[in-house]
């Protein structure tokens, strides 16, 4: 969340709001407190000043009404005792400029007034002012004459009549109407510009005369004392005497007359009211330093209108309203600085807010997460017991048991299953490694390796041990492990899983038995041989002494075995084997390589001296005489001896070498034994080459097919052909089948081989029997020779199908070539597959019949066609009678069997006529043609050649 800070918080904005109206509030009411008292002292101080002004006036009254009581109180006053009742007074009373007394006189008072002042100052007449100059003055029926005067002569107005004078009469009545002292208007004494004066009159009645009334004071009316009063000096003299004249802040007008003249300032005229600012507000002018208090005053004394201004001069701001501004100045730093409080306090209060809300979400967020975490981990834990409860079912339902191991590999817990299996005590296990339960663990390899593995702390797997239990039975157990580390990456021990294998091992160590010991004899086969071979080279080579080995094959063995069946056949193998077991020492080895050939390996023998004996003992005790179903039968053997020196062949090659030497033993005559000779070699190197070169002939394309044509004895026509393998080497020449036919079967080259002839031999027929030309082809059957390990391809008879299928040859066409050793090993097999073929509608040969085990009884179970005699026996059926016995018994026995006859290797027209003379059905051989290539056996085949018919008959050539 992104913070967000308002420059000027809404609470600090209230707050300096609120704090300039407080302010504000303060500042206007300290003000107006500042202002009230200013106002108030001013008034105060203007007021004792008028109050000073009146005062003195109305003492100035008291001072003429003390002189008018002079002329009340004595009935004659003089001139001199005037002056001197005056005298003190003008000397109190500055301001008051003259006393005078006035008398109001007749023309007739006149005329004895200047007689009797005439005499003392000759001369002397009533006076009036006029245009400024005393004149005399004219008669009048009444004056108002001044009669005394003091100071005296101060004016020279003694005798002067004063009513004439402009303001005398009015100033007259309104004293006598009022019955009060008057004043006449300002007038000017001294600068005639200005009238700064007026004369104060205070009535003089006649003793006696009522003077309640206007009308009487007016008849009793005798005179009146005056003063003249200099009006700027009665205020200033007030003033002074009052102490009112030090603040120099004040500034006093004083005004008087009806037209309101100045007759007193302290200090120039002021600005005109309302002068500044008109603009702004009554309330705001106090703030105003230009805008003056003032305070005006207006009284009438003795009938003249007075008014006094006082006007406070303008003074700096701040010394009438410090205190108003520190409210002021103070209140706006105290609001600016609440008003920056309250905003850091909300600023702080909104960040912690923020960091609230913050840690809020983060703690929301955090809770939640949490939740998740906690209803993660129930549904884990949950998913826990349930694996746990499954586990469990799982190791009780299963042969398995769980283990575990401390940090020394010392069991701490094993499941129940164990102790079930290995019959063993708990207590023997709990607590201990699994070599001090069984010590012989670590004598074993395997067990060393364990430990090793622990120790490194690495995981293992399927580790097989067995253990001796309680009841003395020796069981295999298999155990897997991994190292068990704590949450530190601190190793905690081991835990895992174990199961009884004794089962699998019985059943492994027989399998390794059955893998390594053949099935009749008991004897090492081919694969254990190689082992033990292996062991005894390497032993010969430690201890730098000869090691043999001995090749056994037993002569005419088939003889007995097709003679005497497969049983005795066995028993004699067996009985062999045991004799040739006991003819050697136990540190030998006697294998059974194949069928009737045997390996002995000669390992103690210490010089070649003593072979011979060893050799000569097995054939002695081989060449004893066997009882078989009855019979007694003497088996000679052929031995061919390889002997390893300590620098000598390598151990692959000392069977083949002992192989070889035992073919030399075998040309040289059987019951023989011969050593290997290098020299031997020669013919096994052919071998060898033929097989490489064999291996690519089929790619290369090095194969053709040669056809030998069958031929019906009775009509003398072709009716089929033998299809014959030819290798054409480019450096070999052409190979002849007997060269290779046996090496491919070995290899196992001849399924592809025979593949490939079977396709080829029935393309062709395919197409000869196209070729559709009168006289022509018809329908030849083709032969094709089948191999052992052909045969015992399983899905021989599938391939042939599909071989039909391919070419289109009718399957009635092809006749299959057996010889009769495909039967021997697995007859029940033999039957079943031929009886598959049989059903694809292809015709089934014996071929070579007679030269092999020549049992008559599978010829009644096998589905066989036809049966081809051996051409070995074809040479000597002309001579000797035996040979022609057999042949004769071979026909019979197939037609009695409803079998066909072919005889192959019919060289000879007699041949051909013994044949014919005893019904063979059909002869192939060079008598009528070899086998060709096919487009020459094309050509035979439309030359139309025949056999020649028949010379003499059978019975002849019998009697012959
Ligand atoms: N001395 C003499 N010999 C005669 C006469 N008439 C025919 N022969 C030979 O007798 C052999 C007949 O073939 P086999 O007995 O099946 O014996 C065959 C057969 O067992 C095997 N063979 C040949 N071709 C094939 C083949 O394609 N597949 C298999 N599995 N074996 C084959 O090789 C053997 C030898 O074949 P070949 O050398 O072609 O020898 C052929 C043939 O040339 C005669 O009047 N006098």
């Amino acid at each position: 969340m992104a913070r967000r800070f308002t420059p000027v918080s809404f609470a600090a904005a209230v707050t300096l709001a609120a704090g300039l109206c407080v302010t504000g509030t303060l500042f206007i009411a300290v003000s107006a407190l500042e202002y009230g008292k200013l106002s108030a002292g001013f008034q105060q101080r203007a007021s004792l000043r008028v109050a000073a002004i009146r005062r003195g006036l109305d003492d100035t009254v008291e001072v003429l009404t003390v002189t008018n009581q002079l002329f009340r109180t004595m009935p004659e006053v003089t001139q001199a005792q005037f002056g001197d009742f005056t005298r003190p007074l003008l000397q109190r009373y500055p301001f008051m400029a003259s006393f005078a007394h006035q008398h109001v006189m007749t023309h007739a008072d006149r005329l004895a007034f200047e007689e009797r002042v005439g005499r003392e100052r000759p001369g002397f007449t009533l006076s009036d002012m006029r245009a400024g100059r005393l004149e005399p003055a004219p008669r009048r029926e009444r004056y108002l004459v001044t009669e005394f005067m003091a100071p005296l002569g101060a004016h020279g107005v003694l005798g002067l009549d004063v009513l004439p004078l402009a303001d005398t009469p009015a100033t007259v009545e309104r004293m006598l109407s009022t019955g009060k002292p008057s004043a006449t208007p300002l007038i000017s004494v001294l600068q005639p510009a200005r009238r700064d004066s007026f004369v104060l009159l205070m009535p003089l009645y006649r003793r006696g005369m009522p003077t309640e009334t206007a009308q009487q004071r007016r008849a009793a009316w005798t005179g009146q004392t005056a003063t003249l009063v200099r009006a700027p000096h009665l205020v200033h003299t007030i003033l002074q005497y009052g102490g009112l004249l030090d603040d120099p802040q004040l500034l006093l007008r004083v005004y008087a007359g009806a037209r309101s003249e100045l007759v007193y300032t302290t200090g120039p005229e002021p600005a005109a009211e309302g002068g500044s600012w008109p603009a702004l507000p009554q309330w705001l002018r106090r703030f105003d330093p230009r805008h003056p208090e003032h305070a005006q005053a207006s009284f009438s004394l003795l009938g003249q209108a007075w008014r006094v201004r006082v006007d406070a001069l303008p003074r700096p701001f701040l010394a009438d309203h410090a205190g108003s501004l520190i409210v002021l100045v103070g209140g706006l730093l105290f609001s600016a600085l609440a008003a920056a409080l309250v905003h850091t306090l909300e600023q702080r209060s909104r960040r912690v807010q923020w960091l609230v809300d913050e840690r809020t979400a983060d703690l929301r967020r955090s809770n939640a997460q949490l939740n998740a975490d906690v209803a993660a981990r129930k549904r884990t834990e949950r998913a826990l017991q349930e694996s746990e409860h499954r586990f469990r079912r799982l190791l009780a339902l299963s042969s398995d048991w769980y283990w575990e191991q401390d940090v020394n590999f010392c069991f701490t817990s094993i499941t129940d299953g164990f102790f079930d299996k290995a019959r063993v005590q708990r207590k023997a296990y709990l607590g201990h490694t699994r070599w001090q339960v069984s010590p012989a663990f670590l004598d074993s390899k395997s067990g060393r390796d364990h430990l090793a593995l622990l120790q490194a702390r690495l995981p293992f797997a399927n580790l097989e041990h067995e253990i001796t239990g309680d009841d003395g039975a020796t069981r295999w157990f298999q155990s897997t492990g991994e190292p068990v580390y704590d949450s530190q990456g601190e190793f905690r021990g081991y835990r895992g899983t174990g199961s009884e294998i004794t089962e699998r091992k019985q059943t492994e160590q027989r399998i390794r038995h059955i893998a390594h010991h053949d099935a009749l004899t008991g004897l090492p086969n081919r694969m254990l041989l190689q082992d033990r071979l292996a062991q005894a080279v390497a032993r010969a080579n430690r201890g730098g002494r000869q090691m043999w080995v001995l090749l056994i094959d037993l002569d005419r063995f088939k003889f007995v075995n097709d003679s005497l069946g497969h049983k005795a056949g066995d028993q004699l193998l067996r009985t062999i084997a045991g004799r040739l077991q006991a003819a050697v020492r136990d540190a030998d080895t006697v294998a059974r390589l194949s069928g009737d050939e045997f390996v002995a390996i000669l390992s103690e023998h210490a010089d070649e001296a003593l072979a011979p004996h060893a050799v000569q003992r097995i054939m002695t005790a081989l060449a004893q005489p066997i009882m078989l179903e009855g019979k007694e039968f003497c088996v000679t053997c052929s031995i061919g001896v390889a002997v390893h020196a300590a620098d000598g062949a390598p151990a692959e090659h000392l069977i083949e070498h002992a192989d070889i030497a035992m073919y030399a033993a075998k040309k040289l005559g059987r019951n023989r034994w011969q050593f290997y000779e290098s020299t031997m070699n020669d013919a096994a190197l052919e071998r060898l080459r033929i097989e490489g070169a064999l291996r690519k002939a089929l790619e290369r394309g090095e194969f053709v097919l040669h056809y030998q044509p069958q031929l019906d004895l009775a009509s003398g026509r072709i009716v089929g052909m033998e299809a014959l393998l030819r290798w054409q080497h480019p450096e070999l020449g052409t190979v002849p089948p007997q060269r290779f036919i046996g090496l491919a079967e070995e290899t196992g080259l001849i399924v592809p081989i025979g593949a490939w002839v079977l396709h080829t031999a029935c393309a062709q027929a395919r197409a000869w029997h196209d070729i559709a030309e009168p006289g022509g082809f018809g329908p030849l059957r083709v032969a094709v020779n089948l191999s052992a390990r052909q045969f015992a391809q399983p899905d021989l008879v599938e391939s042939i199908a599909q071989v039909l299928a391919d070419t289109g040859l009718p399957p009635a066409c092809l006749d299959i070539e057996l010889t009769e050793s495909l039967f021997v090993d697995d007859v029940a097999q033999a039957v079943d597959t031929l009886h598959r073929l049989k059903a694809l509608g292809v015709a089934l040969s014996i071929d070579d019949f007679g030269t092999g085990y020549s049992s008559f009884s599978y010829l009644r179970t096998f589905p066989i066609d036809v049966l081809k005699i051996d051409r070995s026996f074809m040479a000597d059926i002309a001579s000797d009678a035996d040979e022609a016995a057999i042949v004769i018994s071979i026909i019979a026995l197939a037609h009695n069997l409803k079998l066909r006859v072919i005889a192959e290797g019919v060289e000879s027209a007699a041949q051909l006529e013994f044949l014919r003379a005893h019904g063979c059905d059909e002869m192939q051989g060079y008598h009528f043609s070899r086998p060709v290539p096919a487009e020459e056996f094309e050509r035979i085949v439309r030359s139309g050649r025949t056999l020649a018919p028949a010379a003499v008959s059978a019975p002849e050539l019998l009697c012959a």
